[in-house]
């Protein structure tokens, strides 16, 4: 080994997941190799680029997130003073690339860094840049995200209208570009489609709530349940008809599987590697999808998607599936989609291997003792039935082919009614309630969770006696779900008079989408839903439903002030519209003044904003950064005003990308001490701080 080679080899030491001892991760897999060379994934000639690529570190991409117009100005902000500026910069003689754009993501929204670590601590440059990935990354407004997991979204085509279930979400990368691309018409506040992202594990439930609160959609919502047995969510349209289950317009089967796509991150599954990962995931990752395609409407899009090299978890659950749904599932040829993304065709034939080393070409080749692992699902169909099904129009992405992970996407259309479903039932369904036709007319109304869940496929009745045994849905799911109740309000609720007045909103917010959490007592904080969410939440008692909503107000008492709840950041661009009073609008010189000087009331902002401040009362204010802060180039912060002293109500960290979209570069990499201790340090915090700022303004002359 020579020195190259064992610095490699160090770098790549890691502790054990069972946290042992630090052992050296060779990357060598002899079964891998002969694995895939055996299935022809890669041929002679592709295979030296294939490992090679595959022994390399993965580059780091991310996406600038945001909905609407928010994620264009930020990378506006973002390359002008970061990303343009590392052009020419030399480290070591040698001129570094400057992070590139993906060539096949649209609107340059996703960008890849051919870094190294050790690059990045040469230069002051780098450090800059990485200390605008780290914070901006926390902040939400950057995604790290790998490239290839970026595809499943974009290929589902998620319209502001669309109906859409992401059935194993966590921890939500793609979620996140769903909410995105139902919010991207700006000009409708909350759009009418809604996203439901579900995962069966309770504790990565919470890492969707993490990654959706920045995006603060009034439009989605998190389920808690095994994607095979997803229940059937019921909406109602007109108040007295009930119980129509959702069918949805999009869907994302985002599969739990292997992961050899990964191994450039995941160093250890060199070491871990066998084919009885593939076998064991293979039944659960068809009953999904088969569960899915039930919740599809008609026409509707469904994207299959793992980070799996293995056709058994991919074409044979696709096939399986086409198989079943005899004609009413069609892959869909999307050859002209990203065009610059380059793919290989998905496979017509392959073999499949016993955990005891043992390839099988056809399921009657498979003696009883390897029955139990393999199922006839798991074997292509005929040259004949392939070539119909269209198996070569899935995608796989090989690592070699443009520097990525692995990966397989195959986007499926319903086209017809699906055989194994009760007719009658269906168009109970239909008929029922004409107007949402589209989004009930072909799902089960039996519940799933108390029916036999489907199956390993099979290919003749002998097969079907092989099938394994009825599984339930994994988890005790009722004993362990407690979540706080949603209780909407209304207009006559004694607390909205208060607001209404105080912040003068005006008549057509609506009030009737506002939840709290609490049955009795206090109302601490509220919430803002879609109408459609409310639908949800109204007609299905027993949902294990996570999260869902954006927080609008809070509550922040003072007897100094006459109303007790403040706006909240995260709800302000849903209020915004519809507030009245204690709006101000800012130049970005005031802006920065705002966020960069401890108190500037006295004389610091300019006259015009100085004046609109001395004549609001205090408590919450709506600070727009241009006259109309709904427009593109605007944005809103919210603000606490004492009787002579105002202050940013927003977390610390955001001061320093509102900064950013103001072009202060260096204030935003080195906050001043004045920004430090004035800002808030969390939206808990700010009762604390009205009293604070109530105190100081006390021990100074009366408001004028
Ligand atoms: C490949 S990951 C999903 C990644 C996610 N789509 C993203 O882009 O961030 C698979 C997820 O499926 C979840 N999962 C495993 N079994 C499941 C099941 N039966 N039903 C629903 N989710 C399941 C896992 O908890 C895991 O979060």
């Amino acid at each position: 080994m020579n020195l190259l080679q064992r610095k490699a080899h160090k770098n790549d030491r890691r502790r054990d997941n069972r946290g042992q001892h630090f052992e050296a991760i060779v990357k060598e897999n002899e079964k891998f190799l002969s694995y895939y060379t055996t299935l022809k994934l890669i041929n002679e000639d592709d295979t030296p680029a294939f490992l090679a690529t595959l022994r390399e570190p993965l580059p780091a991409t991310f996406r600038i997130t945001g909905t609407r117009n928010h994620a264009k100005e930020l990378l506006q902000c973002v390359r002008t003073h970061y990303f343009d500026k590392m052009e020419g910069t030399m480290i070591e003689d040698k001129a570094i690339l400057p992070p590139q754009p993906i060539p096949w993501y649209p609107d340059e929204l996703a960008w890849q860094i051919n870094l190294t670590k050790s690059t990045i601590k040469t230069s002051k440059e780098m450090m800059k840049l990485k200390k605008l990935l780290v914070d901006e990354t926390a902040l939400g407004n950057f995604s790290r995200q790998e490239a290839v997991s970026m595809i499943p979204p974009l290929l589902l085509d998620v319209q502001p209208h669309h109906y859409v279930l992401d059935m194993c979400a966590a921890p939500g990368s793609k979620t996140a570009q769903l909410i995105e691309f139902l919010h991207q018409d700006s000009s409708k506040i909350i759009p009418d489609g809604l996203i439901i992202a579900n995962d069966a594990d309770n504790k990565r439930c919470y890492m969707l709530v993490h990654q959706s609160k920045r995006l603060n959609s009034p439009c989605f919502m998190i389920t808690n349940y095994d994607a095979s047995t997803m229940p059937n969510i019921y909406i109602s349209k007109d108040g007295i008809s009930k119980n129509i289950p959702i069918v949805y317009d999009r869907i994302l089967c985002d599969v739990p599987c292997s992961g050899d796509g990964t191994l450039r991150k995941n160093i250890m599954l060199w070491k871990r590697w066998n084919q009885n990962n593939a076998l064991s995931l293979h039944c659960l990752q068809l009953r999904i999808l088969i569960r899915g395609v039930e919740l599809l409407a008609r026409d509707g899009i469904l994207v299959y998607s793992t980070c799996s090299f293995n056709p058994i978890e991919n074409e044979a659950i696709i096939a399986a599936l086409l198989k079943k749904a005899g004609g009413s599932i069609k892959l869909v040829d999307v050859s002209d989609k990203l065009p610059a993304l380059k793919r290989r065709s998905g496979m017509n034939t392959w073999k499949v291997l016993s955990k005891q080393g043992n390839w099988y070409n056809n399921f009657s080749d498979v003696p009883v003792s390897d029955s139990a692992m393999i199922k006839p699902s798991m074997f292509p169909p005929s040259e004949s039935e392939a070539q119909e099904m269209h198996l070569d129009r899935c995608l796989r992405i090989l690592p070699q082919d443009q520097n990525t992970g692995g990966f397989f996407v195959a986007v499926l259309q319903k086209v017809d009614h699906l055989t194994w479903l009760s007719k009658s039932k269906s168009v109970q369904a239909i008929t029922q309630i004409p107007e949402v036709k589209s989004k009930t007319e072909d799902v089960t109304v039996d519940d799933p969770a108390k029916k036999q869940p489907p199956q390993g496929m099979t290919n003749n009745s002998e097969d079907e006696a092989k099938e394994p045994p009825s599984k339930k849905a994994k988890g005790n799911f009722k004993n362990s779900f407690k979540e706080d109740p949603y209780v909407f309000i209304s207009e006559a609720d004694p607390i909205w008079p208060d607001i209404r007045d105080f912040y003068k909103m005006e008549h057509p917010f609506p009030i009737d989408l506002v939840f709290t959490r609490t049955k009795i007592g206090k109302k601490r904080t509220l919430y803002l839903a879609s109408s459609a969410i409310k639908n949800i939440l109204e007609n299905n008692d027993t949902l294990r439903v996570i999260n869902t909503g954006v927080k609008i107000f809070s509550r922040s008492e003072s007897p100094h002030v006459h109303c007790s709840f403040r706006i909240n950041q995260e709800g302000i661009e849903y209020i915004y519209p519809y507030v009245q009073h204690r709006k101000i609008s800012l130049t970005k010189e005031d802006v920065i003044v705002f966020l960069t000087q401890n108190n500037p009331l006295d004389v610091r902002f300019s006259p015009s904003t100085h004046g609109q401040l001395l004549k609001t009362s205090m408590n919450c204010l709506d600070l727009s950064q241009s006259e109309d802060a709904t427009e593109t180039n605007g944005f809103i912060i919210c603000g606490w005003k004492g009787k002579f002293s105002v202050r940013p109500l927003i977390p610390k960290p955001d001061h320093t990308h509102y900064l950013l979209l103001c072009g202060e570069v260096g204030l935003a990499n080195e906050p001043n001490q004045a920004i430090l201790e004035s800002s808030t340090e969390e939206a808990a915090n700010i009762s604390a701080l009205t009293e604070v700022s109530s105190e100081l303004d006390e021990m100074v002359t009366p408001e004028s």
